[in-house]
């Protein structure tokens, strides 16, 4: 569903990713794991067509992200940590607006927002608020419902759960494993390793703009004796 091969971004002599090649499968949770600067927003933006590779080429659920960038989009979500959304919406209009770059009305439309709605947990109460009074936990679960209303089959999660109170990142967790029981396929990236843990069913490490490792959950944790951090500096060592 999601093919990276020799993946590559440059900015003029600064490679942020370099020649990075993966494959995610439909039902997969893929960690895309490192620290800050490894380049994992990096490539997640080029997979959404919102950055164009300067090396390689990826398929996304079997279109190019540069030659077929329409297919793609129609295909996928994308979710920030810091995306916001226009606070003085409801949550309701918030999902409204964005239907409608989905063709999606009517009956429709609030067919899927229910679907969304139900799956992320969100409270028909809170839909009819104002964004801005919302907590931080609601406004991402909004962000993350918005992402989801065309049905992707990919979704990519950039450090989805920054900032979030123990009650929202639970939520959040659970539907990550929901939405890939639905056969959706899914990219999570972060730093958080205890997260990776335990959503991911394989993961890859980046470090300056390279994939320095790739396995399944269990193969990771085995060379971390298990711990996915251990696993990610004996890793960075093996290769320095
Ligand atoms: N427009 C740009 N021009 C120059 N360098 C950039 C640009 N965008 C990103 N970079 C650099 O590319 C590298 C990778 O950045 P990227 O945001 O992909 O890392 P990351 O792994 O997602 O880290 P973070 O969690 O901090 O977002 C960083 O060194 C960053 O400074």
């Amino acid at each position: 569903m999601i093919e990276a091969k020799g993946l590559g971004k440059s900015y003029r002599r600064f490679q942020a990713v370099r020649g990075v090649s993966f494959e995610v499968r439909p039902g997969e949770v893929y960690g895309l794991l490192g620290p800050n600067g490894a380049g994992k927003t990096t490539t997640l933006r080029m997979l959404a067509t919102l950055l164009r590779p300067t090396a390689g080429r990826a398929r996304v659920a079997g279109f190019d992200v540069v030659r077929q960038s329409l297919e793609v989009r129609r295909n996928l979500g994308i979710v920030n940590g810091g995306m916001k959304v226009y606070d003085k919406l409801t949550g309701y209009e918030v999902l409204d607006f964005f239907g409608s770059f989905y063709d999606l009305w009517g009956a429709k439309l609030k067919e899927r927002i229910a679907w969304a709605a139900e799956l992320l947990r969100i409270e028909r109460a809170v839909l009819s608020k104002q964004v801005k009074d919302m907590s931080s936990g609601m406004q991402q679960k909004i962000v993350i419902a918005r992402a989801i209303l065309h049905q992707p089959q990919v979704l990519l999660l950039d450090e989805a759960t920054a900032g979030l109170d123990v009650f929202a990142r639970r939520a959040l967790l659970d539907f990550v494993r929901q939405y890939a029981g639905l056969g959706k396929t899914l990219v999570y990236s972060t730093h958080v390793m205890s997260e990776a843990e335990e959503v991911c069913d394989r993961v890859g490490f980046m470090n300056k703009g390279l994939l320095v490792y790739e396995g399944s959950l269990q193969e990771a944790l085995a060379l971390g004796s298990g711990n996915l951090e251990r696993a990610f500096i004996r890793r960075l060592e093996e290769v320095a």
